[in-house]
């Protein structure tokens, strides 16, 4: 794995880049061109890899992360495996399976991680059986295809979440969002941000209130990073501050993202969301979701079925490179949590506005696939 710095013009105060918006990840020449998320808003560090090994460290170092941009990755993680096969053509699936079945290792509460290598292990085994069989080009071919329309499929998943999400909007709103559910977060335009964005560029006001999102900072360190680039106008605030600016009227919305969504319409994501949805209903205030049909996964029953990431206690007791802890100190660092479904007001799609009750709407969304 190689990597190829360059200094980032926002943290120097010289506005939005001129490359345009950042992209989480891209496939070029038969490498997987990846942000290093982790050392974002100061330095912009895209990581050349070519081992489904390194995706999977990539992932669950969360150099990416975001639900949609693991699932792309992991994609083309899978296609990596296959590139480095050059056996005989009938072990080529057995290598494909065995990458992917790594890769569904890396982090477990993020449904597009196994929505995204279940297609990428259908279309190989489809392929398999196919009349390229015993052409490991041709089979490897046929795989990238498979990835490539995952993540493009994504830019317009979101793309139509943002437009789904916009009769929810008015000029001169307040808008809460936690961690970060942007660009960054998938192929492009993000889901809780991809209505914000569309608003903007249609000349919308609004006002976003940004959670830092301890305790990896995904709302300071991405999401206002992001919105900031994009001239949109963005607050940063600690995560014990959201009760306060709800209290004082300034947010008329709450609008997150989510990485599984049972089938009754619970919702993980980040730690502190449930936080946030009991806070929005105290205020009376709409605590929206913003979910592709990819993260709706209907084979879990309900929240209690989410597996539920815990991660390193250093999260917790060290930033900005000191300890911020007693040596020793016990740690609880869940990555996510759930929350109910009666507090959500509703889940935004790219085919539209969810409403309870969830079971059977949801299940509508994807008896009309
Ligand atoms: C659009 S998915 C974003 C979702 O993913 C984040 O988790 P992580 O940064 O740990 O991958 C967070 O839950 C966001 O809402």
């Amino acid at each position: 794995m190689t990597s190829s710095p360059k200094p980032n013009p926002a943290a120097s105060g010289s506005g939005p880049s001129a490359d345009g918006p950042l992209l989480s990840l891209r496939w070029a020449e038969n490498k997987l061109l990846l942000l290093d998320q982790r050392l974002l808003p100061g330095e912009i560090v895209f990581l050349e890899l070519t081992t489904p090994e390194e995706v999977w460290d990539a992932i669950h170092g969360m150099k990416v992360r975001g639900a949609p941009a693991i699932g792309i990755a992991a994609a083309y993680g899978v296609v990596l495996g296959a590139l480095r096969y050059a056996g005989a053509p009938a072990g080529w699936l057995p290598a494909v399976n065995q990458a992917a079945a790594h890769l569904a290792t890396s982090r477990p509460t993020a449904v597009n991680l196994f929505w995204a290598l279940g297609r990428m292990k259908e279309r190989a085994e489809a392929l398999s059986a196919g009349p390229d069989a015993d052409n490991l080009a041709a089979l490897t071919q046929g795989l990238l295809e498979e990835a490539k329309s995952i993540h493009l499929e994504d830019e317009e998943v979101c793309r139509r979440i943002g437009e789904s999400a916009l009769p929810l909007l008015k000029d001169g709103m307040g808008v809460l969002t936690h961690c970060n559910a942007g660009g960054l977060a998938t192929a492009r335009y993000g889901t809780a941000l991809a209505p914000i964005y569309l608003a903007h560029e249609q000349g919308m006001t609004l006002r976003v209130y940004a959670d830092e999102t301890r305790p990896v900072l995904q709302g300071a360190r991405l999401t206002a990073f992001e919105l900031q680039q994009a001239g949109v106008d963005v607050t940063l605030l600690c995560d014990n501050m959201a009760g306060m600016v709800m209290q004082k009227g300034w947010v008329e919305a709450v609008i997150v993202g989510t990485d599984r969504v049972a089938a009754n319409g619970d919702v993980a994501n980040k730690i502190g969301t449930y936080s946030l949805a009991v806070l929005a209903k105290a205020h009376g205030i709409p605590f929206y979701v913003a979910s592709p049909l990819s993260t709706i996964d209907l084979d879990t029953e309900s929240g209690k079925d989410i597996p539920i990431e815990e991660r390193p206690d250093t999260e917790v007791t060290e930033a900005f490179g000191k300890r911020t802890a007693p040596e020793g100190i016990k740690v609880f660092n869940p990555s996510f949590d759930v929350t109910p479904n009666e507090l959500v007001t509703a889940i935004i799609t790219e085919k539209g506005i969810v409403r309870a009750p969830y079971r059977e709407s949801l299940a509508r969304l994807f008896a009309d696939k």
